[in-house]
Formats: structure tokens, C-alpha cells, sequence
């Protein structure tokens, strides 16, 4: 499934450098799809590919353009329209509790705090996590964390969410919960997992390696590519 243009994410000729080393080399690439998935292995690049799309990182050369913002000219004005789901949820939630998280995503839309407070809320009692609103984030366990992270970005409504392995710390309930949520999500989706088998009703699978995309497609096919060239390093490994 593809989307509106102006919803597209194309990299047109991107370099970049991570410690000095070249990562990215001339990368172009059009994201249109609504569900997209990258692979890899430790190190491909994933994350930074990521990064380049919020604007975390800018590319040394060449540009990117998401959802009509191109990422070095209008890079304030990215996080209204993309939302970032880190790996680990301490890496992002700053408040003390739930409804605190939420309405300092909608103080930034603009709301004022009261109406910020109220907002936060009625979308956590909206996706039966009312109790959250006043209960301390320490509270919480590593998968609720993690659910209240991708609250606090739907808060938000960006048009755009990346999410960079958000299921390293669930358990297999809370991992399906949380794939049945991200299926249901009308924004455009772009994960990075080792858990391949998310990927299964993806629109498009992305294979990174070295910094290069080594395969690119329906998912069966890109990550059963990847699952053959990992079965062959073992082979030839010593
Ligand atoms: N904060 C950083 N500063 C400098 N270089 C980094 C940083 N993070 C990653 N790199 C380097 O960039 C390259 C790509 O790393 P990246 O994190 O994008 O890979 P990845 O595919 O997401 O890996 P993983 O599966 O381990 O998360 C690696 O060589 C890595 O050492």
C-alpha cells in the first residue's frame, strides 16, 4: 500500500560519515509505502538511516526530503511531522509521570498546560491506560514504558513514525499487543527489528548492509535473501 506523494520520504544521493568512516555513500531512495521494515546486521546502518529521516543527523551530502521537509532546510520543523520511538525507553521519557509525558509532546503543538494536561488524559483513558496519567514512570514495567513511548508520540499525531528495535525488552503478550497496535496506526511506519517475523504483512522490506541496500522488496523475499547470506557466513565462518 503507498501513499500521497507529499507523504513520500526520498534520499537523493546521501553521504555520510560516522567516526570518520564512511557510512552512506551516494544512498537514494524513495519510501512511499505505508509499512516499511529494515533489516541488518549489527552496524549496517539502520539506526542511522533512521536518524538521516528525523533529522537527528544530517547527510554530509545529498538531501532528504520527508513528507515534504527537506531535513537540513526545515529541520525544526521535522518533529511536528515525525515521531521517534527509541530502542530503549529511558532514552526518552523525561517526565515523572504518564500524563506529564503526553502533554509535554502537545505543550510543544502549542497547547497551553491546562489544555495540555486535560488532552493527556483523555488519550491515555482513550487506550485504557488512565491508571498511567498519575502513576510514577519508575512504576511501570520495561513493556509499559515502551507503550507509554509510543503514546507519547501518537499524542502528537505526526505523519511519520520510526520506530528503531522497539522489542528488545517485551515479552511475547506485550509484543503482539504492540504490533497489533502499530497495524492499526493511518500513519506511515518505518521499523528497524532483528525480529524478522514482525515484518510478515509489511509493504516492504529493506535490507542494509555495509551502508548499502542489499536486497529491497516484498518481505518473504528480502528476508529470506538475508536469512540465506547469514546461513552462509556461518558456513564459511572457521
Ligand atoms: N553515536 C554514534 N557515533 C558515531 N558512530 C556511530 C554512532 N552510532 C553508530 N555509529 C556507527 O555507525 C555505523 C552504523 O551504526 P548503526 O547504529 O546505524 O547500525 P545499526 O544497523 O542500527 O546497528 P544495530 O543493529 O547494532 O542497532 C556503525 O559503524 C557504528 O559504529
Amino acid at each position: 500500500m503507498t501513499q500521497p506523494g507529499d507523504r513520500n520520504i526520498v534520499l537523493s544521493g546521501v553521504s555520510l560519515a560516522r567516526q570518520d568512516r564512511p557510512l552512506f555513500a551516494g544512498l537514494s531512495l524513495d519510501i512511499a509505502e505505508l509499512r516499511v521494515g529494515l533489516i541488518g546486521d549489527n552496524g549496517a546502518g539502520k539506526s542511522s538511516l533512521l536518524r538521516l529521516i528525523n533529522g537527528l543527523l544530517l547527510p554530509d551530502a545529498g538531501a532528504i526530503v520527508v513528507h515534504g521537509l527537506e531535513t537540513k532546510a526545515q529541520r525544526a520543523s521535522l518533529p511536528g511531522k515525525v515521531g521517534f520511538i527509541f530502542q530503549n525507553p529511558e532514552h526518552q521519557i523525561v517526565f515523572p509521570t504518564g500524563a506529564e509525558e503526553l502533554a509535554f509532546g502537545l505543550r510543544c503543538t502549542g497547547m497551553n498546560s491546562k489544555q495540555a494536561d486535560v488532552a493527556a488524559r483523555a488519550f491515555l483513558a482513550a487506550h485504557d491506560c488512565a491508571d498511567w496519567a498519575d502513576t510514577s514512570v519508575g512504576e511501570l514495567s520495561d513493556g509499559q514504558k515502551q507503550h507509554l513511548c509510543i503514546l507519547a508520540i501518537l499524542v502528537m499525531m505526526p505523519s511519520l513514525v520510526l520506530l528503531d528495535e522497539p522489542f528488545s525488552s517485551l515479552d511475547l503478550p506485550s509484543r503482539m499487543k504492540f504490533m497489533k497496535m502499530i497495524a492499526a496506526l493511518p500513519q506511515q511506519v518505518i521499523m528497524a527489528s532483528h525480529d524478522l517475523d514482525v515484518f510478515a504483512n509489511f509493504d516492504r522490506v529493506i535490507w542494509i548492509d555495509g551502508g548499502k541496500i542489499a536486497a529491497d522488496g516484498a518481505p518473504a523475499q528480502v528476508i529470506a535473501a538475508y536469512r540465506q547470506r547469514c546461513v552462509d557466513s556461518i558456513g564459511r565462518a572457521p
